[in-house]
């Protein structure tokens, strides 16, 4: 346990992430005793909430959150007791005077400003909380992504977000890299030689990362309307997948080291622009169909988007990394709600052997999931038993909640929000790298712009458009179903 004393500042409060996600992070971090001793949470939004009323809705979704078995009811009053809410307005500066005297004085306490809101309120938070001198060096910001929506967005926030707080402190936050198998995708690289030699274009032939999600657009409509899955997804969770698949090995394992190998990566991507988004990207868009049996809505149905959108709830898109270790290896990037499974997982294909001694090939795949279940699997050609040399493919598997003995593993905003409460921003974006990202993304939509580039419609609960196999078969290969 920490012994410096914090308030956890929520604004945002009310939310669905901050309600859904944050604040059950923060009830396991209590209740697993990794809080600072006398941490306080402040949530923060426009409704009007007593202290107490705000309680009980924080209760009730923490019920809902919370795996029951770890639910208690001693635990749920002490937490409740760090709990708080103000009322205000994050975009007038005159409600920051009441924030600061709420807080009182002391110096001393490590303030987390977690701003879990649309990006369009960050700069005015951060230049009401200086104005108010609610920053001193021990002040921490921790920005949600997207940050912005373009590249010139971007600067214009964090040019707002460093004219208050220095680099170090501020914690642009990428849930993905919370994930265990996310970091163990670095254990699994740089902890074993096994892969090093062959970790690389003379022997990988092409890589899959794919996040595909059963969900729809859930209560989020009016958001997700205007970004799309290339700026709710790609931007940040697939490209700091590819970072870390892609990345040269850092010097240490410390928050400089990690992200200056990540921003090489997106600096050295093959820009996509004009008609080349034909061939090497695919927009969808669910239309009605089923999920588990049950019929849903087409996306242009759901709440808060407009009925004639026309925004992508399903992105792939042929990546390509100029420099000397990748040059010529196609990093298929995929992305979709409403599709048949949820899964999230890279895939390392490895090439053939030189020489197919045996007849049949294949396989020669190293297979990372980190959704719904967290497994590494090496996928092998071995002999079927009996007479003659017929092959086949067949696991190594690692099941990662086996090998450490069903240990409950961390949800990814606990480890996040226990690094920022350290000061540990190795694994938060650096601000050159949300930058590179949209460097990268900016083009392509703009090349879709150009080119009218309609998103294909796809059945909810199917495997996405049939442009999305396309992408890959042209070249002979196939996404990993
Ligand atoms: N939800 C999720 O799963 C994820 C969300 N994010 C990001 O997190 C951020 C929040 O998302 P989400 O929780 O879904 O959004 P919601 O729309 O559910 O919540 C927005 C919150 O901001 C508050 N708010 C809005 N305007 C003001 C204001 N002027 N002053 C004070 N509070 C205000 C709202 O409360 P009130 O109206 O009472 O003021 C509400 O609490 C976004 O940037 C999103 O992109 C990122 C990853 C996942
Ligand atoms: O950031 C986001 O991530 C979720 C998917 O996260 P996961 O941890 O459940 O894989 C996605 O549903 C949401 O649209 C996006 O904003």
């Amino acid at each position: 346990m920490l012994s410096n004393s914090c308030d956890m500042l929520v604004f945002g409060g009310t939310g669905d992430l901050a309600l859904r996600k944050l604040l059950p992070a923060l009830y396991y971090l209590h209740r697993d005793s990794r809080l600072p001793r006398d941490t306080r949470i402040i949530a923060l939004a426009r409704s009007n909430h007593t202290p107490e009323a705000y309680k009980t809705l924080a209760e009730r979704h923490c019920r809902a959150q919370v795996a029951r078995a770890d639910f208690s009811e001693d635990t749920w009053r002490s937490f409740a007791e760090r709990l708080d809410y103000l009322s205000m307005d994050a975009s007038q500066s005159a409600d920051f005077g009441r924030l600061g005297k709420h807080l009182g004085n002391d110096q001393e306490r490590i303030r987390v400003y977690y701003l879990a809101t649309a990006p369009d309120l960050f700069e005015d938070i951060a230049s009401h909380l200086k104005l108010a001198g609610l920053v001193n060096a021990r002040a921490r910001i921790v920005l949600e992504k997207p940050i912005g929506h373009s590249l010139e967005s971007a600067q214009a926030i964090n040019a707002g977000i460093g004219a208050v707080f220095d680099e170090p402190q501020v914690f642009r936050i990428d849930h993905y890299l919370g994930k265990e198998t996310v970091q163990n995708l670095m254990a699994l690289r740089f902890a074993n030689a096994l892969f090093e030699p062959v970790w690389r274009a003379g022997h990988i032939d092409h890589v899959q990362i794919s996040v595909c999600e059963t969900l729809g657009v859930e209560n989020r409509g009016a958001y997700y309307d205007h970004a799309g899955a290339m700026r709710d997804m790609i931007q940040n969770h697939l490209l700091q997948l590819l970072c870390l698949v892609a990345m040269e090995p850092p010097v240490r394992f410390d928050a400089e080291s990690v992200r200056n190998e990540k921003v090489k990566v997106l600096e050295a991507l093959k820009p996509i622009t004009g008609f080349d988004v034909r061939d090497k990207t695919v927009r969808g868009q669910y239309a009605a169909g089923k999920i588990g049996g049950q019929e849903v809505p087409a996306y242009y149905f759901e709440k808060n988007v407009d009925n004639d959108s026309d925004t992508e709830t399903l992105v792939a898109v042929q990546a390509e990394i100029d420099n000397w270790r990748w040059t010529g290896v196609p990093f298929y990037l995929r992305t979709g709600k409403r599709l048949a499974r949820k899964t999230s997982e890279i895939l390392i294909q490895f090439k053939p052997v030189p020489h197919q001694l045996f007849g049949n090939g294949e396989a020669n795949q190293l297979l990372i999931r980190l959704q719904p279940e967290e497994r590494i699997s090496l996928q092998l050609m071995a002999k079927n038993p009996g007479k003659g040399m017929h092959l086949q493919p067949v696991e190594l598997d690692l099941n990662l909640a086996d090998a450490f003995n069903k240990q409950r593993h961390w949800d990814a905003y606990e480890r996040l929000l226990l690094d920022v409460i350290e000061g540990d921003s190795t694994l938060f974006m650096r601000r050159d790298e949300v930058e590179a990202a949209w460097q990268w993304i900016d083009p392509i939509i703009k090349g879709w712009q150009q080119h009218y580039q309609r998103p294909r419609p796809y059945a909810a609960g199917s495997s996405g458009p049939e442009q999305l196999q396309h992408l890959l078969e042209r070249h002979g290969r196939k996404w990993i179903e």
